[in-house]
């Protein structure tokens, strides 16, 4: 059942594994976590490492192999096609490249208004663009862009062009799968303020993927690290960046440039081979690139555990 104190999303023991002609790809194996309303929790890692099928897998936009996802307490993988239709609508995701997913012979009002004439939501065509007019002011996208071609605008105007979608049909929760990576450093702080705003504005709960930790450190209330499907360190954005427990965490922040130089860390540079995740064998799937690893992590796979309240990390050194 539903409640408002619960948290929105809950994934328990997610699983997406692709057959692939080397063996069975282990995408995300085993991943739990929730997301508070109204929070935002971001999901880190190395290209490859499963974020994206992660954020998918949620959506199911691609199936699922195992595990249970409840949105706002719904077992959304009992849902049948029409019923998860109507869920899609509460759940929607941006890309990092929404010129891909852009058709270039749609105006800018007609890409924002086909989700809303596709779900049915605005049956009337002035209405519809009213509503059109008013999710571009939302997302600051000035009027006289109204009938522009997405490939007449740059990247910046095309994300919001992705938000306002997103945005069209009133959403709770967005999968945000590294909305600003392509963008100019200066276009990434607008686009970041405007979703902060957003989510200000209309209770939004974010799950923000990215490989950039500093992207996450102010925007995220949570960080969950993942290596090679696992997630394997979760914790609230600033104790992570203050404590981080996990070697490989430590080595990913270890990388992040710090303004002033008395706080450098000392950069922390992983050697050895990336486990396949294909078929992977048993144990830890950073053994073969931890600085510590001892031979239990070769043999035996460590469990995310919770060491302090709101800290959860997978590593046998630190239990
Ligand atoms: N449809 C698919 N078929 C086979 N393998 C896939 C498919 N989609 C993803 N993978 C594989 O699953 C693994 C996880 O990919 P995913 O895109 O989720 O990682 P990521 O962390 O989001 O990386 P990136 O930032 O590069 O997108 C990778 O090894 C990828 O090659």
């Amino acid at each position: 059942m539903s409640n408002s104190s619960s948290p929105l999303l809950e994934v328990k023991n997610l699983k997406k594994y692709f057959k692939t002609p080397k063996g069975m790809l282990h995408a995300v194996d085993d991943v739990s976590f929730t997301i508070d309303r109204g929070r935002t929790l971001g999901v880190v890692g190395e290209s490859g490492c499963g974020k994206s099928t992660t954020g998918r897998a949620i959506l199911r936009i691609v199936e699922p192999t195992e595990g249970e996802i409840l949105f706002d307490g719904e077992d959304i993988r009992s849902l049948g096609k029409d019923q998860m239709r109507r869920m899609r609508t509460r759940m929607q995701i941006i890309f990092q490249d929404p010129f891909s997913s852009l058709n270039p012979r749609k105006t800018v009002s007609e890409t924002i208004a086909e989700p809303l004439k596709l779900n049915g939501i605005i049956t009337d065509k002035g209405k519809r663009m009213e509503r059109v007019a008013e999710i571009m002011e939302i997302v600051g996208l000035a009027e006289r862009l109204y009938n522009a071609y997405p490939h007449e605008l740059d990247g910046g105007r095309r994300q919001r062009i992705g938000i306002a979608r997103a945005l069209a049909l009133n959403p709770q929760f967005i999968v945000c799968d590294e909305p600003v990576s392509a963008l100019d450093v200066s276009i990434q702080a607008q686009i970041l303020n405007l979703m902060d705003e957003l989510q200000e504005k209309m209770g939004l709960t974010y799950m923000f993927i990215t490989h950039d930790l500093s992207v996450v450190h102010y925007f995220a209330d949570d960080i969950a690290v993942m290596y090679l499907g696992r997630l394997i360190e979760k914790a609230p954005a600033k104790e992570l960046f203050r404590n981080p427990v996990h070697p490989y965490t430590q080595a990913l922040l270890s990388a992040i440039p710090v303004p002033s130089i008395h706080n450098q860390r000392k950069r922390i540079l992983l050697k050895g081979e990336i486990t396949s995740p294909v078929d992977p064998k048993p144990g830890c799937r950073f053994a073969s690139r931890c600085p510590y690893a001892s031979s239990r992590c070769h043999s035996e796979e460590p469990q995310l555990k919770e060491i302090a309240p709101g800290h959860f990390n997978a590593c046998f050194l630190n239990e």
